[in-house]
């Protein structure tokens, strides 16, 4: 089984089109103006019509399928998602916000939702949702500026015996150096990565995004 891969905050024509040649399952779009990686739905569409054409013209040369595309959004109503999606495919809903949020998301839009769950302690891990997935990440700190995309890991023993209720993907911190040691101790089979693609705070760099899907699509790590 491969390990499915998101690359999350693309903001440029050059990073995206590296998510999509190298494999990524996913790409994520930050519909949050305080992000460094924020883009508007505008912008977004705009990259990504580019890059599906591009993929288009290529794929009688076997150019990889187009990853399904995530609308990352914190503590949004249901109708400024609506909004964005007037621009963009949306096909997934990663959220940052109530639970109730996510239930209304999925009964006004019919999209599925990824709820993203800071963890500290195994007691954090939900045994129940509504949501269709969840991003597990670091519970991040008071003084964190960002609710996630900050860069920080967690211990990934802490998820090896979780029974997830849902498809999860572990996230936080991850780099191509990491992720296979990530992989095998969490048991994660799905991950996300943000800054350990960048160069600098929403600077993604295409050849980290290349060295990271490699890395953690290069089979999983034996059983511990
Ligand atoms: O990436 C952001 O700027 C961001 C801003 C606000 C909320 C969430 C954000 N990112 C969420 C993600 O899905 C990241 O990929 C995830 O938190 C991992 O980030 P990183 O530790 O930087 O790889």
């Amino acid at each position: 089984m491969t390990v499915k891969v998101k690359i999350c905050g693309l903001n440029t024509s050059a990073a995206l089109k590296a998510a999509i040649e190298y494999g990524a399952d996913w790409v994520g779009f930050v519909f949050f103006s305080r992000s460094p990686r924020y883009v508007s739905p505008q912008q977004a569409a705009a990259l990504w019509q580019e890059a599906a054409l591009r993929c288009e013209d290529s794929s009688q040369h076997g150019m990889r399928a187009l990853p399904k595309i995530v609308g990352l959004f914190v503590g949004a109503s249901w109708q400024e998602i609506d909004s964005a999606r007037s621009f963009l495919p949306i096909d997934i809903v990663q959220y940052y916000g109530k639970v109730d949020y996510v239930r209304a998301i999925q009964k006004q839009l019919s999209l599925p939702v990824w709820h993203s769950c800071g963890i500290s302690t195994v007691d954090d891990l939900p045994l129940e949702t509504p949501a269709n997935g969840l991003v597990v990440e670091a519970k991040t700190q008071k003084e964190d500026p960002l609710p996630g995309g900050m860069g920080h890991s967690f211990d990934w023993s802490l998820t090896a015996q979780w029974q997830a209720p849902v498809p999860w993907l572990l996230a936080g911190g991850l780099t191509a150096k990491n992720v296979q040691t990530a992989l095998k101790q969490s048991m994660a089979r799905a991950v996300d990565v943000s800054s350990g693609v960048e160069t600098a705070p929403g600077k993604k760099e295409p050849a980290l995004i290349r060295d990271f899907i490699m890395a953690a699509k290069k089979g999983l790590p034996p059983p511990a």
